[in-house]
């Protein structure tokens, strides 16, 4: 596969940039290679400085539900950037987002914007200390809530995927308010419970993992943390930074039944623009300044380019069907993956919810980290560039999620079950 290009670039960018990435598990590092440089995406479709042409399953790592430059989102923000890029005062496109959101997640009274998933993450814990006045927060192993002090302890997603769980420079003093539980053993956060009764502000889950690869809830686990916060007078963060509006139009929250007391956005919200949100029911967003004793900022936060991509990209999500279009095309995409790994006699495991999945290089089950840490990354590794060299772009991590879209065609579809037959022969 032609890569002369990309190899410059990457040269050119690791002598101005760490590792020659803004985000360290774009670097390749951890399944070799040079990171193909993407000139421009159409649909589910990218190419890179090469011109190789590639099925693409990261979707930005999941903002994007329609697919790349999809026409609504491309001219909202032509529209809004002909008007001004920033004003640092309220515009009404800020609104309609808010509103947008609230309308759709019950729990959500009040949501503030922000630029990123990690802004959301980090400020839904400050919440919950003011609201609770308690300093402890549980977080699961090998979830990633972003890249905050607080949350770097036992992080998934590229923190796991380069084996620095737990990152340097976060001071012992700051790791030491994280509590670590296992995800979808109950009586792991009970325990914590057990051993600190008054002093846990919250539990932040992902309510389906997403960034140890795709690990769906158990049956009854996210059911027991919302009893066991109400027990204990802690609040219940979910994160659905990746699923909101990803797995249902109304995120993991809908899609179990479970009303959690703060739900930290991003991603799809943005449309590939930045947008994080945090929110939940009024009288805990009442703490948020200039409401309330909690200060948090951002001047960009509510951008007007951001935002009307946001809004055009929810506003094509509410369209009848789309949902179902997605299920269905996940569908397909597994079986066809399923199917191809037996007959390769290939161990594998393929955990899916809706439209985010991962296929995991190992024989099963995988619904806890434990398991998931047993997959052959080595194996994950060269399937990814077999795949990229026939045109098929997955994660570059056995512990993310790829994603389909609403551009992924039936063909695309049946094309990239080709190349994984054809990749597992040639493994
Ligand atoms: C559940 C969840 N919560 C918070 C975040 C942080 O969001 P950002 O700060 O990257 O916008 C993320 C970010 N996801 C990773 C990939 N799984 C972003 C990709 C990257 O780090 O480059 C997330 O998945």
């Amino acid at each position: 596969m032609e890569q002369g290009r990309s190899q410059q670039l990457f040269e050119q960018a690791q002598r101005v940039i760490p590792g020659g990435v803004n985000s360290p598990v774009r670097s390749f590092r951890a399944v070799e290679g040079t990171p193909p440089f993407i000139a421009r995406g159409a649909g589910a479709h990218v190419w890179d400085v090469d011109g190789n042409e590639y099925i693409d399953y990261l979707g930005s790592w999941g903002p994007l539900a329609l697919g790349h430059a999809h026409p609504a989102v491309v001219e909202a923000v032509q529209r809004a950037a002909a008007d001004g890029t920033s004003f640092g005062a309220p515009v009404e496109q800020e609104v309609e987002l808010a509103e947008m959101i609230c309308a759709a997640l019950p729990s959500v009274e009040l949501v503030r914007l922000v630029n990123s998933g990690t802004e959301a993450c980090m400020t839904a814990l400050r919440l919950a200390r003011a609201y609770t006045g308690r300093s402890k927060i549980v977080k699961f192993a090998g979830n990633y809530h972003g890249h905050a002090d607080g949350l770097l302890v036992a992080a998934g997603s590229g923190a796991l995927t380069h084996g620095i769980p737990t990152s340097a420079g976060v001071p012992e003093s700051y790791a030491a308010e994280t509590l670590i539980a296992t995800f979808n053993d109950i009586a792991s956060v009970e325990g914590l419970f057990e051993a600190w009764p008054e002093d846990i502000a919250a539990v932040i889950v992902e309510p389906i993992a997403g960034n140890m690869g795709v690990v769906p809830p158990a049956d009854g686990f996210l059911e027991g943390l919302r009893q066991v916060t109400e027990t204990r007078g802690a609040l219940l963060i979910f994160d659905e930074v990746i699923t909101g509006f990803r797995v249902a139009y109304g995120g993991a929250q809908t899609l179990f039944g479970i009303t959690p007391d703060i739900t930290t956005m991003g991603k799809i919200i943005g449309g590939g623009l930045p947008v994080g949100a945090y929110g939940g029911r009024n009288e805990v967003m009442q703490q948020v300044a200039p409401l309330g004793p909690m200060y948090q900022a951002g001047t960009l936060s509510g951008n007007p380019l951001a935002v009307a991509a946001g809004v055009a990209t929810l506003t094509e999500l509410q369209r009848p069907g789309v949902y179902e279009q997605l299920e269905s095309t996940g569908i397909r995409l597994i079986d066809g993956v399923n199917a191809a790994f037996a007959r390769a006699e290939v161990p594998s495991t393929v955990n899916r919810v809706a439209s985010m999945f991962t296929g995991f290089f190992n024989a099963g089950p995988v619904s806890a980290l434990a398991e998931v840490e047993q997959s052959d990354t080595a194996a994950y590794g060269r399937y990814m560039h077999a795949l990229l060299e026939r045109g098929v772009y997955i994660a570059p991590s056995q512990f993310e999620a790829g994603f389909v879209s609403i551009a992924h065609t039936d063909a695309d579809i049946d094309r990239t079950i080709v190349a994984v037959g054809d990749a597992l022969a040639a493994l």
